[in-house]
């Protein structure tokens, strides 16, 4: 039977790298007035996961060190910045900030299959799986 076109593949191994960092930012959408239109800081937390295979030698999908490698070059750009001064983030929302990093990562980290990025304190988060089709949205 054909396997239906709506389903991605999911592999059986999954590896992934968690990161921290803080930053302030302001959402211009938000009301004048708002809390969330003034200048805050969050502590962020963000998960790079990657789908694969181990290698039949190395028993690796993808190497640590690589994948912190290129965590370290974003998290450098993110990290104690106001967000919003960073072109792709004028709008530095958990949803922006999880496409920024999957743009950021996706030709450094083969096999890429998802970013999460969340605020503890506040028990909220996103999760990006990269291109999808479009969808409406419901904030606008
Ligand atoms: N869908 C989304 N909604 C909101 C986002 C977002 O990124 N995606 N972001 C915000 C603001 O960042 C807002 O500052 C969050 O505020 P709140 O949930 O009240 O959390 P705190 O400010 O209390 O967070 P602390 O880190 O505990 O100070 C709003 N909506
Ligand atoms: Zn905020």
């Amino acid at each position: 039977m054909a396997p239906c076109p709506e389903i991605s593949y999911l592999s059986p191994m999954r590896i992934y790298k968690d990161f921290l960092f803080e930053a302030a930012h302001y959402l211009p959408s938000a009301p004048i007035g708002h809390p969330n239109s003034r200048v805050h800081g969050h502590s962020f937390r963000a998960r790079v996961v990657i789908d694969g295979q181990p290698d039949a030698k190395s028993g690796l999908v993808f190497h640590f060190d690589d994948l912190t490698a290129a965590i370290e070059e974003a998290r450098d750009a993110l990290d104690h910045r106001l967000l919003n001064e960073i072109e792709g983030l004028e709008a530095p929302t958990l949803e922006r900030i999880s496409i920024w990093l999957w743009n950021r990562l996706q030709n450094r980290v083969p096999g890429l299959a998802e970013i999460q990025v969340s605020r503890d304190s506040c028990n909220e988060g996103c999760i990006y799986r990269g291109d999808a089709p479009t969808l409406p949205h419901a904030a606008e």
